[in-house]
């Protein structure tokens, strides 16, 4: 059978645009998994109140991390495809969840080239409704309906695997190198609190002791559904522990938060305004949430979160790069794809 690989992210806007960042939002945003309450209310919400107050500002935010060659997601989503690509041999497609670059048209570039399995690719290193699982059932149900022969398979969410967390360790490190900062701040983009019990857990993949161990969300274990807290406080935990960080010297925050339900916490800039205020001068900050540096990384962290640090008295912010094309990323990636195509050969 001949296999292909579709990476999906999450998606922007065509341009900066009020009116592309309007359609942009109001598919993203009446996504049922995304805003998660009955169709009337997210009607309610979505098309009449954020739609008619959100794509200004959003537009705004969007016009100042927009590079020449496009949404700075897009293009190093893209770049880590070209790069992925001249290490496997078999086609590697890139799709959006939202937006112009849709999954059908990536599974449709990869039929025409003759695929028969495909590798489905969630850029996500940790499981949420909003993201993995939205992806899953929509390539589903376009598999189901367009591609009946095609077989897909997912990547599981990949938060706590050994060789992500030693990627992820190393580009901290190398972009630490030289800086004197007293804090690192794990900053997850949020979601809101009860999205936490609503997915099953299962389906993240987890380690099942993770459900026994999971203290984050002070679910009991039998009645844990969900947690991607967890999932994110275990990232911080297992590269605390590989870059032998210091007790009290980094901590989780989740930023983004949308809306007037109660979100993850720590809030990441009511963390920054505590860190600066507490007398740290030198911080930095690393994402591990997204594997593209966004709007929510560019914008939100390294504008708005140094503006606030500033505002406290802290002088240098550091941020870290997502892991966008680093070489040994798409060197992990070529190995997991590899070891997918060639189910025979065992990777040590
Ligand atoms: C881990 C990744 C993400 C989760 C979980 C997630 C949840 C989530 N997001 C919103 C609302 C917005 N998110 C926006 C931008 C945005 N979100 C992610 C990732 C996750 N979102 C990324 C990568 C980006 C940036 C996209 C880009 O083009 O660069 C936005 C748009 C920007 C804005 O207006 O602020 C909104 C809105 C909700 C409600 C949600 C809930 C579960
Ligand atoms: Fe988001
Ligand atoms: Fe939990």
């Amino acid at each position: 059978m001949k296999k292909g690989i579709l990476l999906v992210n999450l998606g922007s806007p065509d341009s900066p645009e009020p009116k592309d960042v309007k359609k942009y939002l109001g598919e993203f945003l009446m996504d049922e998994r995304v805003i998660d309450v009955p169709l009337w209310a997210r009607n309610l919400l979505v098309k009449g109140i954020i739609l008619n107050t959100r794509p200004k500002a959003s537009a705004k935010a969007y016009k100042k991390i927009w590079w020449d060659e496009g949404s700075p997601l897009i293009v190093l989503s893209e770049r880590l495809q070209n790069k992925l690509q001249k290490q496997v041999e078999e086609p590697v497609a890139l799709a959006m969840r939202y937006g112009s670059m849709t999954i059908k048209k990536g599974l449709q570039e990869l039929v025409n080239k003759g695929v028969e399995e495909v590798l489905l690719f969630p850029l996500y290193p940790q499981f949420a409704m909003a993201t993995t699982e939205t992806i899953t059932v929509l390539a589903e149900e376009i598999r189901q309906k367009y591609f009946p022969n095609l077989k897909i398979e997912s990547v599981p969410a990949f938060y706590n695997k050994p060789d992500y967390i030693e990627v992820l360790s190393n580009s901290i490190k190398k972009h630490l190198q030289g800086k004197n900062y007293e804090h690192l701040l794990f900053s997850y983009h949020g979601v809101p609190e009860r999205h936490i019990r609503k997915s099953d857990i299962t389906k993240s993949h987890c380690n099942p002791s993770d459900k026994v161990n999971c203290k984050c969300c002070k679910i009991p274990s039998e009645a844990h559904k969900y947690c991607y807290k967890h999932q994110c406080v275990e990232v911080t935990r297992l590269v605390g522990e590989a870059l032998n960080l210091k007790e009290g010297t980094f901590s989780t925050s989740f930023q983004s938060r949308l809306g007037f339900d109660p979100w993850l916490q720590p809030y990441t800039d009511r963390t920054i305004e505590r860190l600066g205020k507490q007398g740290i001068k030198n911080m930095a900050i690393v994402t591990p949430a997204f594997v593209s540096d966004c709007l929510e990384t560019l914008e939100e962290i390294a504008m708005e979160g140094e503006e606030i640090f500033h505002e406290v008295g802290g002088k240098e912010f550091t941020t870290i790069p997502c892991l966008n094309d680093d070489d040994d990323w798409v060197a992990l990636i070529s190995r997991w794809i590899k070891e997918w195509a060639t189910p025979e050969t065992v990777m040590v």
